[in-house]
């Protein structure tokens, strides 16, 4: 089931073309990836599809009914403010607390409910806004750069948590990621954009197209490698990470 069509978006700020005829459809239970270097539009896209910003040209077809979660990139909170992570999981709107409990299991904080958020480890604290996306269990899970700041083994508990989730929800999941290695191992489809989409496909297909090699240069083999390596050898995820 397609969740969300977009055709023909185009997306000028201050009369500065940022995206430019971007063609994309998400489907229900995909992992799509959106790779690209700063500046190349990558949160430009997500705020227009959250609706936070209008298109120039172009339109953003919706499943009707369609409930969407979004994760941001960070989230500044006071760190002198003292709040826990339920009181931060009812803001703006209360929850009941069983839904609470439901949101934090599925994005793997069981047992933080009562903790101060000023204690929590940044990967605590990623997973804390992912529960807080999931609270009204969306059709579509959107991230940007969920991961960033986390080592390298938060990242891949991280994105093994998100493959989880889809499972457990069948929503779709649209993210935004500069960890290539992960990103080949963990997406469906990878989007390379750059102002426009330069390629789109499987991870394998993206990695090994000369747009993305000459976006992300050497980059690009060691990602590639390790794609292949996983399927070849069937490793564990928990492996590629150390
Ligand atoms: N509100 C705004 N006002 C002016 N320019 C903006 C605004 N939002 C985005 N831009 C410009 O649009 C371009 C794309 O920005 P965007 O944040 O979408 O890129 P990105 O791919 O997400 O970058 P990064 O990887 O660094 O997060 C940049 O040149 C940015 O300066």
């Amino acid at each position: 089931m397609t969740l969300l069509t977009i055709e023909h978006l185009d997306v000028d700020i201050d009369g500065r073309p940022i995206l430019d005829n971007i063609q994309l459809t998400i489907e229900r239970g995909e992992i799509v990836t959106i790779v690209g270097p700063n500046g190349s539009g990558k949160t430009t896209l997500l705020r227009a599809i959250i609706g936070s910003l209008t298109p120039s040209r172009g339109r953003i077809a919706r499943s009707s009914e369609l409930v969407l979660g979004y994760v941001p990139q960070r989230l500044h909170l006071d760190p002198t403010l003292p709040m826990t992570v339920s009181r931060f999981m009812g803001l703006p709107r209360r929850q009941h607390a069983e839904r609470i409990d439901q949101a934090l299991e599925r994005a793997g904080a069981a047992g933080l409910s009562q903790q101060q958020m000023n204690s929590l480890s940044g990967g605590q604290f990623q997973r804390i806004l992912l529960a807080r996306a999931l609270l009204e269990s969306p059709d579509l899970l959107i991230l940007d750069e969920a991961t960033q700041g986390l080592d390298q083994r938060g990242v891949a508990d991280f994105y093994r948590q998100l493959e989880s989730v889809r499972r457990e929800l069948g929503c779709g999941v649209l993210m935004v990621s500069h960890e290539l290695h992960v990103v080949m191992r963990a997406s469906d489809r990878v989007v390379c954009l750059n102002g426009a989409i330069c390629c789109e496909g499987t991870p394998e297909r993206v990695a090994s197209s000369p747009a993305y090699r000459a976006m992300f240069g050497h980059d690009t083999q060691d990602a590639f490698a390790l794609y292949r390596h996983d399927h070849s050898h069937q490793q564990a995820p928990a492996e590629l990470a150390s």
